[in-house]
């Protein structure tokens, strides 16, 4: 399918982002037409006649950005700083899906002074974050569980998500240093700010509105 110049494509992340990000756009006015939890879909058409979604994987909302595949895009600040940010521009901190990146080691254990065997999938993040510390590190791409990678003696340490805590907890671990606050972004893609510009700024607004909103009710 074509991208036009009138009509606007927004690629929204699956998953628990998706839950948090629907209500928003509702209270923008825009709406899928069909129940996204139940369609094998991945492009939706909306209330509004010139505006889809596309639902895909968070990891991938930024790349069809990057390259002006959809024009919008929703997806966590873990995602983009991985990413890095090419071609694209944050428009608004939607202050959904808040949680944290940090580090994290086996309860009680003393982090070693040498190389450190690092397990994450935020292998770009890691990577700067020791980096700018000086620090030696090994790292270990995974794609999940990372908490098991201590537990096993795969990594000394992990880089990852965290929220209440009770992953870390309930296998034996504990946070240990910050790295970076997480909630999710509105993006845009550079060519879609310069040649549609006036078709996003209205929705910008309205979402604006929205998170406003959020926060006063929470
Ligand atoms: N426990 C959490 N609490 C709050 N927000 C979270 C939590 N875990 C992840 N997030 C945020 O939600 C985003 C999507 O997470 P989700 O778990 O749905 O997808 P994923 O596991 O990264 O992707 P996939 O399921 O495609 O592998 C993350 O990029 C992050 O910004
Ligand atoms: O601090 P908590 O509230 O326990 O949340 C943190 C957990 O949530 C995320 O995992 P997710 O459920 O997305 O699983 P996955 O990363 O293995 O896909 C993250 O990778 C942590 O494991």
């Amino acid at each position: 399918m074509q991208q036009s110049a009138d009509s606007i494509t927004i690629a929204l992340s699956k998953g628990r982002i998706l839950k948090e990000t629907l209500p928003l756009f509702a209270a923008a006015g825009i709406e899928p037409l069909e129940d996204v939890h139940t369609s094998r879909k991945l492009i939706f058409e909306t209330t509004q006649p010139n505006v889809r979604f596309i639902i895909i994987r968070a990891v991938d909302v930024p790349t069809y950005v990057e390259y002006g595949a959809a024009d919008l895009g929703v997806a966590g600040k873990d995602v983009l700083m991985e990413h890095g940010a090419q071609e694209m521009y944050e428009l608004l901190d939607l202050n959904i899906a808040r949680c944290k990146l940090m580090t994290g080691k086996m309860k009680g254990a003393e982090v070693a002074h040498g190389r450190l065997k690092v397990a994450t999938k935020f292998i770009n993040i890691a990577r700067q974050y020791y980096a700018a510390q000086g620090r030696q590190v090994d790292l270990i791409k995974l794609y999940g569980g990372m908490e098991l990678a201590p537990i096993m003696n795969l990594a000394d340490v992990i880089v990852d998500i965290v929220d209440t805590g009770n992953t870390l907890v309930a296998n034996g671990l504990e946070a240990d240093e910050f790295i970076a606050d997480v909630s999710s972004r509105l993006i845009a893609s550079r060519l879609a700010l310069k040649m549609k510009d006036e078709k996003i700024r209205p929705i910008v607004d309205m979402l604006e509105a929205a998170v406003a909103n959020n926060g006063a009710n929470s």
